[in-house]
């Protein structure tokens, strides 16, 4: 089944007034089938968080249509948009954004209980063990590496079942070895259970882990690629002058 759960239709955003105007998001349309796992990259300021942003109803467009779940999210009052947040939306960034005084278990359980939910102890089990973190349920975060604070927050993320995991930068703050385990987890989420996964990222590497990879340059989609290696990735980046830009290449 091929059905989208994002679609976004000349979807523009612009920061600023008449004399300042910044155009972040020129025109962008772009769908998101169900249990697809979609890498958003592009150079410095090209509109990859703006996009996020949008497309998670975290932010309004200027103009055109953003529909996530199967709501429109233009007509929506702050609180139905909140809502569908709550239920609808999953978050990973690249700090971990734990909460330091509660352990694992209380910290995958927090969207939960914050929405009124009590937590299910079967399912909440089985989300800590798959992201392999079964012996550490009563530990604080600050007694966790990197890699397993992600972990955590992968959990809490997908403990909602959200319609979309949104990543934005998930690996940023993680070594190679750290990153790979984390994406590996992303990947078997698309595979296994379906999850629809979109991820900013810088890094080629990462981006090679989706089933594609949209390219935004200048607020427009400069280009896309599928089943993407990291060598293809860092080739269209070079070209669209992403790492030239960066002084990386
Ligand atoms: N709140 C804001 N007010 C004014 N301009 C903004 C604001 N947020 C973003 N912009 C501008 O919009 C454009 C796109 O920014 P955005 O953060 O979406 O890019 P990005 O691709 O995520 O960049 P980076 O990779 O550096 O994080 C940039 O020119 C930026 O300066």
């Amino acid at each position: 089944m091929n059905q989208e759960v994002v679609r976004l239709t000349s979807v523009v955003k612009t920061y600023g007034g008449e004399r300042n105007r910044v155009v972040a998001l020129d025109g962008v349309t772009m769908g998101f089938s169900r249990g697809s796992f979609t890498a958003v990259m592009g150079p410095s300021g090209s509109g990859k968080s703006t996009f996020l942003h949008c497309a998670a109803g975290l932010d309004r467009p200027t103009s055109g249509s953003v529909v996530l779940d199967g709501h429109e999210l233009g007509g929506m009052s702050e609180v139905a948009l909140t809502r569908l947040r709550r239920d609808s939306v999953g978050f990973v960034f690249q700090a971990f954004n734990l909460l330091p005084a509660l352990n694992v278990l209380e910290n995958v359980t927090l969207p939960l209980r914050l929405a009124g939910k009590r937590p299910n102890r079967a399912a909440v089990d089985a989300i800590i063990e798959r992201v392999g973190l079964a012996d550490r349920r009563k530990h604080l975060p600050g007694e966790l590496s990197g890699g397993q604070q992600q972990r955590v927050a992968i959990a809490r993320a997908l403990v909602s079942r959200p319609a979309v995991l949104f990543g934005d930068e998930p690996t940023g703050a993680l070594d190679t070895q750290t990153s790979l385990e984390v994406l590996g987890l992303l990947r078997e989420s698309v595979r296994f259970a379906g999850q629809t996964v979109i991820m900013v990222t810088h890094d080629p590497v990462a981006a090679s882990h989706a089933d594609r990879v949209v390219f935004l340059a200048d607020g427009r989609v400069a280009d896309e690629l599928s089943q993407p290696t990291a060598e293809l990735v860092a080739e269209r980046m070079t070209h669209l002058g992403a790492f030239a830009a960066a002084g990386v290449a």
